[in-house]
């Protein structure tokens, strides 16, 4: 397989010339580039547009049924390219070699999914109370322009394009500036599934070359954004001047509540597995960790011993079990996170800084910070990075204060033996998921989605295809009523 550069696709044509100037891509391993990203402009979106008007009339056009078999085409294309998309993910972003190939797996199933969602896709009649009959019709909303992170850079385009797919509309998709191959990859594998021209197009690079003037268009009429809460209100408070339509999957700060009854050598294992994994760099990782005090110490021993066994290195390398993070911009922020916990009072248990032996790459080691302050700025802003800040408490209900009392609301996680006890968390917690003895609330087939400041709209499961859609009603008379 030929060395791949990123690209982007408008109409059904590849291209890399720009009137802007292209930016650097680094491995953040080794800190060196790996290529060019060629930056789209104002221009590409003029272009890009007119491909998506006439990709819309066509795609809306073909019955929900047979769009589904180009979903399944999609997801069996990015089986084919799961080595490409694992070593463009890996060293892109970071992520461990075995986890960015998983990502492909999944990113396949959500397609799937969203396949039967389209084969379903029914309108209504109804019996009109002032006579005759109300059609109820299910429509897509037009032009999508999405935007996607770089922390899950496959899996979160899919769940964006499957359900937009799959109800019909066309989308514009703009990668991360930092992950633009898989980006490349991914509009390669809609191609290779013969999706009409203009239906799937990608526009790389800088967001400032695109972001405006596909904000500004009244041909789109969806924005769907994933990212953090600062950028998604910016693009609500745009998206408001043409009235479009916003699905936002934005910042998270989850709190782990650990009960005296909890299994808490299994609840720190799997503690320490999930806040670690791609590098802590998830947005319903674990954060802030409220500990019974009567159990507090046998869990972070535990939480610790796991840590420490962590292998920082190559994403690449077989025996790497932490990669590292996304961007150096994520180290100095880490840093003066855990300088002003400690500061604040908290004791620096691990790790707390750059890992100088991986000195070329942006690497952090695995952190633990303990009775970390209330005040402490790392309880209100996300780190999205591998420091857990652990704290103890003596009452369920001031945890449960402790834990809602930030902006977001996500994910939310608890462990705990009794029934009771799961069900008031599950009810108490201000968030839009909630783990009870486990950290998986990524569901292909459940709704990924966060209240408060972490978001508004759904991803995943049967209700996504909902974000795609209007329901026109109709109501026809065979005979024109008496006034
Ligand atoms: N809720 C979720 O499902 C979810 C999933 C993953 C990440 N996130 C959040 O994303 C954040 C991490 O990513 P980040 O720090 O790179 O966030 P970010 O908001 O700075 O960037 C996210 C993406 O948006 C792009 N972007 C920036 N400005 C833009 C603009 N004006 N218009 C369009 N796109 C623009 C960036 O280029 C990037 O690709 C965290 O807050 C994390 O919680 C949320």
């Amino acid at each position: 397989m030929p060395e791949q550069h990123p690209k982007y696709l408008i109409g059904d044509t590849w291209g890399t010339a720009s009137d802007l100037p292209p930016m650097a891509v680094v491995n953040p391993a080794t800190g060196d580039t790996l290529y060019e990203v060629p930056c789209c402009s104002p221009k590409h979106v003029a272009q890009a547009l007119q491909h998506a008007e006439a990709g819309f009339a066509e795609w809306s056009a073909i019955p929900g049924w047979q769009r589904a078999q180009y979903l399944r085409r999609i997801a069996e294309e990015i089986v084919k390219r799961r080595e490409d998309f694992g070593r463009a993910i890996a060293t892109e972003m970071g992520r461990v070699h075995a986890m960015a190939i998983g990502e492909a797996d999944s990113a396949a199933q959500q397609f799937v999914w969203m396949a039967g969602e389209a084969e379903r896709l029914f309108g209504q009649t109804i019996t009109s109370r002032f006579g005759g009959h109300l059609s109820i019709t299910p429509e897509p909303v037009g032009i999508v322009a999405a935007f996607s992170p770089w922390n899950f850079p496959l899996g979160l385009p899919a769940r964006k394009l499957a359900p937009a797919l799959a109800a019909g509309c066309v989308v514009i998709l703009r990668p991360s500036e930092q992950t633009p191959l898989v980006g490349t990859i991914l509009g390669e594998c809609c191609q290779a599934a013969g999706l009409p021209s203009g239906v799937v197009q990608i526009l790389q690079g800088d967001p400032q070359g695109v972001s405006p003037a596909l904000m500004e268009a009244e041909a789109v009429r969806k924005i769907s954004f994933t990212g953090s809460t600062r950028v998604g209100r910016l693009l609500m408070a745009q998206s408001a001047q043409t009235v479009k339509r916003v699905s936002m999957e934005l910042g998270g700060h989850a709190p782990l509540i650990i009960c005296p009854d909890a299994d808490v050598p299994a609840a720190a294992r799997l503690a320490a597995k999930f806040k670690f994994m791609n590098t802590g760099q998830i947005c319903g990782s674990p954060s802030r960790f409220f500990l019974h005090e009567e159990v507090a110490e046998a869990f972070t021993e535990v939480f610790m011993s796991e840590a420490e066994n962590l292998r920082i290195g190559d994403p690449m390398a077989s025996e790497t079990t932490m990669g590292p993070m996304a961007s150096p911009a994520q180290l100095d922020k880490l840093e003066r996170l855990v300088s002003d916990a400690v500061e604040r009072g908290a004791t620096l248990r691990l790790g707390g800084g750059r890992a100088r032996e991986q000195n070329k790459g942006f690497f952090f080691t695995p952190t633990v910070l303990e009775n970390v302050t209330d005040d402490a700025e790392i309880m209100s802003e996300e780190p999205f990075g591998p420091v857990a800040s652990l704290t103890t408490y003596s009452d369920l209900s001031d945890a449960i204060a402790r834990a809602n009392s930030t902006q977001y609301g996500l994910a939310a996680y608890a462990f705990t033996r009794s029934e009771v006890v799961a069900r008031r968390l599950s009810a108490e917690l201000q968030s839009g998921m909630v783990g009870i003895n486990n950290f998986q609330l990524s569901h292909f087939e459940a709704p990924f989605s966060g209240v408060k400041h972490s978001g508004v709209g759904i991803e995943g499961g049967q209700m996504a295809i909902n974000e795609y859609l209007t329901f026109k009603t109709t109501h026809a008379e065979f005979e024109v009523p008496a006034a």
